[in-house]
């Protein structure tokens, strides 16, 4: 297969405070979102002035790994649009053909199985090239990267610097908490072909960071985020309540790492810089936020390998990555299908 370009595919995220509500009725259109948890999130966004981080997180993205295509002699061009807000992919799809882009390879901000974290990729990829027609570029998503050494290794040092801030003589009483975005019971369980793919791979990732950052710590694996309404069941324990679990349990000190996430965007400047650290400090609790991928260089060359191996069959070169759970370059057809809602 050859390839003539690389598309950066996120989540998009407001840049004033206008846009804060057209964004989140893109983002829960046709989704069971009750309106007052839209207003709480609302709210959260106007703290930052309207602006949520994540697009400029992807600009910044954007351009270490053009930085790092030419500084290695990879010569395609790479674009970026998004699910939910400007630059929109199907606006990005329309240039790329309009640029003579044939086939170009997808790379998405989550590195998870899952329906939110994969599947509904693929829909956007989809929905954008009909929008374009029948002569849009063809895009193929890159493989899953939950245990590859390049979004591992930053976890695991950023885990590492975050330790280190921490009192050395309350080591003993210092708990690691790994934190991924809560999805409904249902979708978590129609996760990959075989079911419980979201959650099993956060489990391998929370393990290969705990592993090489401390291995002398326990560590559990929480949610934060939970939307949706009260009665329909997410994954739990939520960040909060295991904060207070562990508090009630001797544990001094908490580094909370946010492995759900390849950068800081609001989610985790609010629900865990905010409402998670305000937790813990109630609870007398010493709480560090661990730092994401962002743009670690690490991170940006896996994103050029991943690029890379997809020129040559899997069997010509091996797909680098640290776990044991199944993997592949194609998810299987009705892989991570949504779940109907009640
Ligand atoms: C698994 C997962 C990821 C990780 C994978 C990935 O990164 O793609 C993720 C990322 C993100 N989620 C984000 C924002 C939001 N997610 C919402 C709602 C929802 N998220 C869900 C799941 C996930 N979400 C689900 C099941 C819902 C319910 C509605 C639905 O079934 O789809 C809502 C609606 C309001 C609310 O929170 O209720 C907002 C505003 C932002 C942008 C932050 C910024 O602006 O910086 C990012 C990166
Ligand atoms: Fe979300």
């Amino acid at each position: 297969m050859s390839y003539d370009a690389v598309v950066l595919i996120s989540f998009g995220g407001p840049e004033q405070p206008e846009d804060v509500l057209p964004f989140l009725a893109n983002v829960t259109r046709g989704r069971n979102v009750p309106p007052n948890r839209l207003a709480e999130v609302a709210e959260h966004y106007q703290h930052f002035g309207g602006v949520s981080p994540i697009n400029q997180q992807c600009r910044d993205l954007l351009a270490a790994i053009r930085t790092d295509f030419a500084a290695h002699g990879l010569d395609l061009p790479v674009y970026w649009g998004n699910r939910n807000w400007h630059p929109m992919l199907a606006d990005t799809v329309a240039q790329m053909h309009h640029d003579g882009v044939r086939s170009a390879l997808g790379f998405v901000t989550s590195a998870y199985g899952g329906y939110s974290s994969c599947r509904q990729y693929l829909e956007d990829i989809a929905a954008a090239r009909s929008a374009v027609g029948p002569e849009a570029p063809r895009i193929d998503k890159l493989r899953q990267y939950w245990d590859h050494p390049g979004f591992v290794e930053p976890h695991a040092a950023a885990v590492s610097a975050a330790l280190a801030t921490l009192d050395a003589d309350r080591r003993e009483s210092t708990r690691l908490v790994f934190t991924a975005h809560s999805i409904p019971v249902t979708a978590a369980a129609a996760a990959g072909p075989e079911g419980g793919r979201y959650e099993a791979q956060l489990r391998e990732t929370a393990r290969l960071v705990a592993e090489r950052a401390a291995p002398d710590l326990r560590y559990d694996l929480v949610w934060q985020s939970r939307s949706g309404p009260p009665q329909v069941p997410w994954l739990e324990p939520d960040v909060n309540d295991h904060l207070r679990a562990l508090a009630a349990d001797g544990v001094t000190s908490v580094v909370v790492s946010p492995i759900g996430f390849v950068s800081d965007h609001l989610e985790v400047v609010w629900d865990l810089d905010t409402e998670a650290a305000a937790t813990a400090k109630q609870l007398g609790l010493d709480f560090v936020r661990a730092g994401t991928p962002g743009t670690d260089p690490g991170f940006v060359s896996m994103i050029r390998e991943l690029v890379t191996e997809r020129l040559n069959p899997a069997d010509t070169v091996p797909r680098r990555r640290l776990g044991t759970l199944p993997a592949w370059d194609t998810c299987p057809d009705g892989c991570c299908l949504p779940v109907r809602r009640p």
